[in-house]
């Protein structure tokens, strides 16, 4: 299966697949994923990040034009990856991602905003929203780039 034209998706420019354009190493052990609640709760969080994150007038903007069914595939990959859930992520580098976007440091606050309030919804304990956070922190300056 091509991951650059998946079906139902819309396609992007061939890539290579590699673990590595996760971005960062997954966790070790299963205590993020249990405290995420498996698989089904971290795919539960990257919804309620996104569906946050478009109806947000601050930066809804910036998903008008994009293919939000492969954005939430790639986003669970990648999520799960890195609870060690033992998903591969297929997605491209954040890199890779984002360069055409043109994100600013507030566009970064806000998703950080929502991803927060995902997981309290979900119930993750504050200490593991800190960790998850930490490790996604060194991805901002593949991801923010005005
Ligand atoms: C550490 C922070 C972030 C992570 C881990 C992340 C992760 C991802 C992933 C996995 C993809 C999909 C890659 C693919 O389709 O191959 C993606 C694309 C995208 N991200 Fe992010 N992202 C981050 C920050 C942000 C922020 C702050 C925004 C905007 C507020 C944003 C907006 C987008 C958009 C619009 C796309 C689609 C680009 C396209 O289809 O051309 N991301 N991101």
């Amino acid at each position: 299966q091509d991951p650059a034209h998946r079906p139902g998706e819309e396609a992007v420019d061939p890539y290579i697949v590699a673990e590595a354009n996760a971005g960062v190493a997954p966790f070790e052990g299963t205590e993020m994923l249990e405290a995420f609640h498996g698989r089904e709760g971290s795919d539960r969080i990257v919804d309620g990040m996104l569906d946050r994150s478009v109806a947000d007038a601050r930066i809804a903007e910036i998903f008008v034009a994009t293919d939000m069914v492969r954005l939430r595939r790639t986003l669970k990959e990648q999520f799960c990856y890195i609870l060690n859930g033992g998903c591969a992520y297929t997605g491209r580098s954040m890199q890779d991602a984002h360069d055409d976007i043109g994100l600013q440091p507030a566009d970064m606050g806000a998703l950080v905003e929502h991803l927060q309030d995902a997981m309290d919804a979900e119930g993750v304990p504050f200490r593991t929203q800190n960790r998850f956070l930490a490790k996604l922190a060194p991805m901002r300056r593949d991801v923010v780039t005005r």
